[in-house]
């Protein structure tokens, strides 16, 4: 099956710092794929690089077939191509609706704020923040705060939603019931790629695993390939800790 979203030889340099370098890989439609590797390896970096917040020093990104290398973030937005940001950042004084709205206007609604609104209150409703949606968005906890960034991105009916740590900071109950919406999101044939830490938590929904170090994807498969992979032992999850993690078949 071709990919949703293909990167070809991608790279960031900032100055002397090579942040993203040659990196290849093509995301299948419908796919769930775990982005894991130390901080600092180039994570955010390629997010911002998929969805135009930074320019790609070289590469290509393709999305649906098209070259989207030069595109702006509103630009992702209304292709389909939404994410989530590490730092939740509301505007505080709006309320939770009117947060999502704006989302759903970023992401080029149809119809302009009246259509916004629907579609953020829908969102709204599915996160299960339907009943704060006219509270300021200032009086939410971490856990909704993370709940409505997955709502503004939501409103921008994505194919491909990039989830940037959207469970730092929750526990392990709240992790569940966010894992539960990941998988929902996902029945709705959106392809996602999770960047994150947790390796139980990125085990348990991803079908693929890519692994980022110093920049350079060192591997790209299954969890259960990628968990006995010696390269990924060594950069990221120590010999301890992928025995533990080792994935049955
Ligand atoms: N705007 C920037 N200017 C300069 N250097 C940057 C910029 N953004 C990222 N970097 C550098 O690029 C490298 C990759 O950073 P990035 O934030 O993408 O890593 P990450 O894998 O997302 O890390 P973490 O898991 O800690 O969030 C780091 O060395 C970082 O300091």
């Amino acid at each position: 099956m071709t990919a949703i979203l293909e990167l070809k030889n991608v790279s960031k340099n900032f100055g002397g710092v090579s942040a993203v370098s040659n990196v290849s890989f093509g995301l299948k439609q419908g796919e769930i794929v775990g982005l894991i590797g130390p901080n600092g390896a180039g994570k955010t970096t390629l997010v911002n690089l998929v969805t135009g917040v930074h320019s790609l020093s070289d590469g290509q990104v393709i999305f649906k077939g098209e070259d989207v290398g030069s595109q702006k973030p509103f630009q992702a937005a209304r292709r389909g191509l939404a994410r989530t940001f590490q730092i939740v950042q509301p505007f505080p004084e709006m309320t939770v609706l009117e947060n999502v709205s704006a989302g759903a206007v970023f992401g080029g609604a149809a119809g302009g704020i009246a259509a916004g609104q629907e579609a953020a209150q829908a969102e709204l409703d599915f996160v299960g923040l339907g009943h704060v949606a006219n509270e300021p968005a200032s009086s939410l906890s971490l856990p909704n705060r993370k709940r409505l960034e997955l709502a503004k991105s939501l409103a921008m009916k994505p194919s491909v939603l990039l989830l940037d740590e959207v469970n730092a900071g929750l526990n392990a109950s709240e992790i569940d019931d966010a894992l539960k919406l990941i998988e929902q999101i996902s029945g709705r044939g959106v392809t996602i790629l999770i960047i994150e830490h947790l390796m139980k938590v990125v085990l348990s929904v991803s079908e693929r695993l890519l692994v980022l170090h110093h920049g350079e994807l060192i591997a790209d498969g299954t969890p259960k390939q990628v968990v006995e992979d010696q390269r990924v032992i060594e950069a990221y999850l120590g010999a301890k800790f992928a025995e533990r993690y080792k994935v049955a078949g």
